[in-house]
């Protein structure tokens, strides 16, 4: 489906306007509105205290393309409330605006809704997010995760979209938990210590056997970031169960400075 020309355009069109890589473009969404229907109001990005939001990575921007018109007070407007303003559907015209503000922060001014229809003719629009690295984690497919982080990274430089970027790299952590990429899954842990990525860096640890590294981050991890033992336990007894046997330390691990 990603294959069919017209789908293939608009994610080609959006990773252009969206500042963002074809890869992070999520799958569209067509969304129709009948007499009466509507869409109350929202915002597009995912909530702190949503699991998902970190496991995906933050929505930046989106790009909502109209592809009919609405006749005249025919209602079903995209309402900015707190922005004060209201946009009439007009075929092919897009809608784009960010859900982070320049640091990556997101945004409660862009909440949104969409007006009620009021007429026979139905609304059609194609709604176009960038996503993050969720699709590439949840298909554990930790190599191209790494890989659109690093492409990620080159686009928004680090200062610019701090907290977009921690999200993007714990995402790309989570990835590479396997006995595949726990190798990389320490190396991302480098330069980007929070309690998150040490839980993901103790299980890297455990799932390569290198029970020394699991148990020095468990020690000085706790010291560094100040946080309570039983803040990690569910890491460690992961890391624990990952597997059986103990495996020697490998040289290069052996020099590797801890991130703390
Ligand atoms: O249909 C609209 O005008 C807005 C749609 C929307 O906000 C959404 O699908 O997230
Ligand atoms: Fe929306």
């Amino acid at each position: 489906m990603f294959q069919e020309p017209p789908v293939k355009a608009i994610r080609s069109w959006a990773s252009q306007v969206l500042k963002v890589p074809e890869d992070t473009v999520e799958a569209l969404q067509l969304v129709r509105y009948q007499k009466g229907e509507q869409y109350s109001t929202h915002v597009d990005w995912g909530r702190k205290q949503d699991a998902s939001l970190w496991l995906g990575g933050q929505r930046t921007a989106t790009a909502l393309i109209y592809l009919n018109t609405l006749p005249k007070d025919c209602g079903g407007e995209t309402s900015f409330e707190r922005l004060g303003i209201q946009v009439s559907p007009q075929a092919g015209a897009a809608l784009v605006w960010p859900n982070v503000d320049s640091s990556g922060r997101p945004q409660d001014l862009v909440e949104h809704r969409a007006m009620p229809v009021l007429c026979e003719t139905q609304k059609y629009a194609v709604n176009v997010l960038s996503a993050g690295l969720g699709a590439y984690a949840a298909a554990r497919d930790w190599q191209r995760a790494v890989q659109v982080l690093l492409e990620i990274q080159l686009l928004a430089p680090r200062a610019q979209a701090k907290h977009w970027l921690q999200d993007a790299q714990t995402t790309a952590m989570f990835a590479a938990l396997q006995p595949s990429g726990w190798e990389q899954c320490m190396v991302l842990f480098q330069g980007h210590a929070n309690l998150t990525s040490l839980g993901c860096a103790i299980r890297a640890c455990g799932m390569g056997r290198y029970w020394l590294g699991a148990l020095r981050l468990l020690d000085e991890g706790i010291d560094a970031l100040k946080c309570e033992r039983r803040a990690l336990w569910s890491a460690a007894h992961l890391a624990c169960q990952a597997s059986e046997a103990p495996q020697p330390l490998s040289p290069e691990l052996s020099q590797m400075a801890l991130p703390l």
